[in-house]
């Protein structure tokens, strides 16, 4: 029986909204052995206990994530539906662990395959090779019959939002080397399309919505960087939150249509002084920091009417001020342990001084590499941050319990519970982000539509024909 009929949506609150961050990480295998290994044979034996459990290198985990290898080898993790942003830090912290955790397993199973090496996984955006994959943002907005006009409205804030929320990087070229905000920047093609991969947009539009399409869109959003830091996380998330959240309600957004995009985002990733002007359709020109300063004194100005004042908001508010400022004012110490850019920063400067070389030297790219090493040991960011010099907003209970417990608040809590008994059952069954199936028996398939319902009969159903009496 395929059980189409869906419960009608609950009365939900329009200031709630799915979240979602998908994760890919760079992989490396760092080693002496005599015969070439390729990348899809570390992910191959990364992925086998993977696949030993989930029959397949594409699994949805007991806490409702998504794990698999994407194209070129890169392990990918995608969270659960969030509806707070802690829950957002703390499912994408848990992934972090998840792929670090099948790292032994795949070393052991090279070693049997008589290969010695250390499997690194990165939480970065570039490889050696010149190639850029993502961090992709997913944000539930109600569909509308003008959606690209909606999406093209949101650029000029992703094209500059980077100088606060941009992981930072050591850029070379021929003559010299530089620190930019962003390195995911350059990669970037055109700023709407439905492809992802060939064009290589800031906001993908494929109308997917994993929902009820009728009542919702998913803002796709692929220009931004993975970040390390628990505040650039909130930061990045929260501030698009808070400008999507003033669209949605027809707020009239400051005049700010760039002139030309892709030639912004370069220009405004390549200069840490802040100082770059980036062209207006109106022929103006202004600088990234006063185009996001704009965008912080309109949210200021609906706080208490649009914009509901949380702890939460008035958080992100101060940061993302903060941020705006230690770039104009060139006095990075402000934020310099909660945002990405600045705290890398600071630790190749040094490092730089350290060795009396200049940016360009190999060993200050294989610092840049360790910064985002998901190993709790090896990984430079990890360390900084148990010595305090990166700010935590989630604790380690808080990732601990999300490695293995679905978010409670969205539709994840009714996957991760079908998941986890559907292991433990040992039935076959399938799932995706609105369907769950047991393989075989009568082939009973829930939709689950709503992203934000958390009670269904129907799943309680599924689960009780998993042990058939
Ligand atoms: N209705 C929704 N609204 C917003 N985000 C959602 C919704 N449903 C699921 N998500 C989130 O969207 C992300 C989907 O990840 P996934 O990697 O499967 O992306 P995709 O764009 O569908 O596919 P692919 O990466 O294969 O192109 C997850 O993080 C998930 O939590
Ligand atoms: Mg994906």
């Amino acid at each position: 029986m395929l059980s189409t009929d869906i419960p009608p949506p609950l009365d939900v609150d329009p200031a709630r909204r799915i979240f979602g961050l998908e994760t890919e990480f760079g992989l490396h295998l760092d080693t002496g052995a005599a015969r070439p290994v390729t990348p899809e044979e570390v992910a191959g034996h990364l992925f086998h206990s993977v696949v030993q459990w989930g029959r397949s290198s594409n699994v949805f985990l007991p806490n409702a994530s998504r794990l698999y290898i994407d194209v070129g080898a890169h392990p990918e993790y995608a969270t659960a539906e969030c509806d707070t942003l802690t829950d957002l830090i703390a499912y994408d912290k848990a992934g972090e662990r998840i792929v670090h955790g099948l790292v032994a397993g795949g070393e052991e199973r090279l070693r049997a395959a008589g290969v010695e090496g250390t499997i690194h996984l990165y939480k970065n955006n570039t490889d050696s090779a010149g190639n850029s994959y993502g961090c992709h943002e997913n944000y539930l907005v109600r569909r509308r019959a003008d959606f690209k006009a909606f999406a093209s409205a949101l650029l000029p804030f992703l094209v500059t939002r980077q100088i606060v929320t941009g992981a930072g990087t050591i850029t070379r070229t021929p003559s010299g080397a530089h620190f930019s905000f962003s390195p995911r920047a350059d990669h970037m093609w055109e700023g709407l399309s439905s492809a992802t991969t060939r064009s290589r947009p800031m906001i993908n539009t494929r109308d997917e919505p994993h929902a009820n399409a009728e009542l919702y869109r998913r803002m796709h959003v692929i220009v931004g960087d993975s970040t390390m830091a628990e505040p650039t996380t909130l930061l990045k998330v929260g501030a698009t939150d808070l400008i999507l959240r003033l669209m949605e309600a027809r707020v009239v957004l400051p005049e700010l249509t760039l002139a030309r995009e892709m030639q912004a985002i370069r220009d405004v990733a390549h200069d840490l002084t802040g100082a770059a002007t980036v062209e207006l359709a109106d022929g103006r020109r202004l600088t990234a920091v006063e185009v996001q300063q704009q965008y912080i004194d309109l949210v200021r100005s609906h706080l208490g009417g649009v914009i509901a004042p949380t702890e939460e908001v008035d958080r992100i508010l101060d940061l993302w001020q903060r941020g705006v400022d230690a770039v104009r004012s060139q006095d990075f110490s402000g934020v310099e342990t909660e945002l990405d850019w600045a705290i890398k920063h600071r630790l190749v400067m040094r490092y730089r001084d350290r060795l009396g070389c200049d940016l360009h030297d190999a060993r200050l790219a294989r610092l840049e590499l360790a910064f985002h090493d998901v190993s709790p040991e090896r990984g430079l960011f990890n360390r900084l941050q148990d010595q305090g010099l990166a700010r935590r907003i989630v604790s380690e209970a808080d990732i601990e319990r999300a490695m293995t417990v679905a978010p409670q608040t969205t539709r994840a809590r009714l996957r991760g519970e079908f998941v986890t008994r559907a292991l433990e059952s040992g039935r076959d069954f399938t799932v995706d982000w609105v369907h769950l199936k047991i393989a075989g028996s009568s082939g009973t398939t829930v939709l689950l539509k709503d992203p934000f319902r958390t009670e269904d009969a129907r799943v309680d159903a599924l689960l009780d024909a998993l042990y058939p009496a």
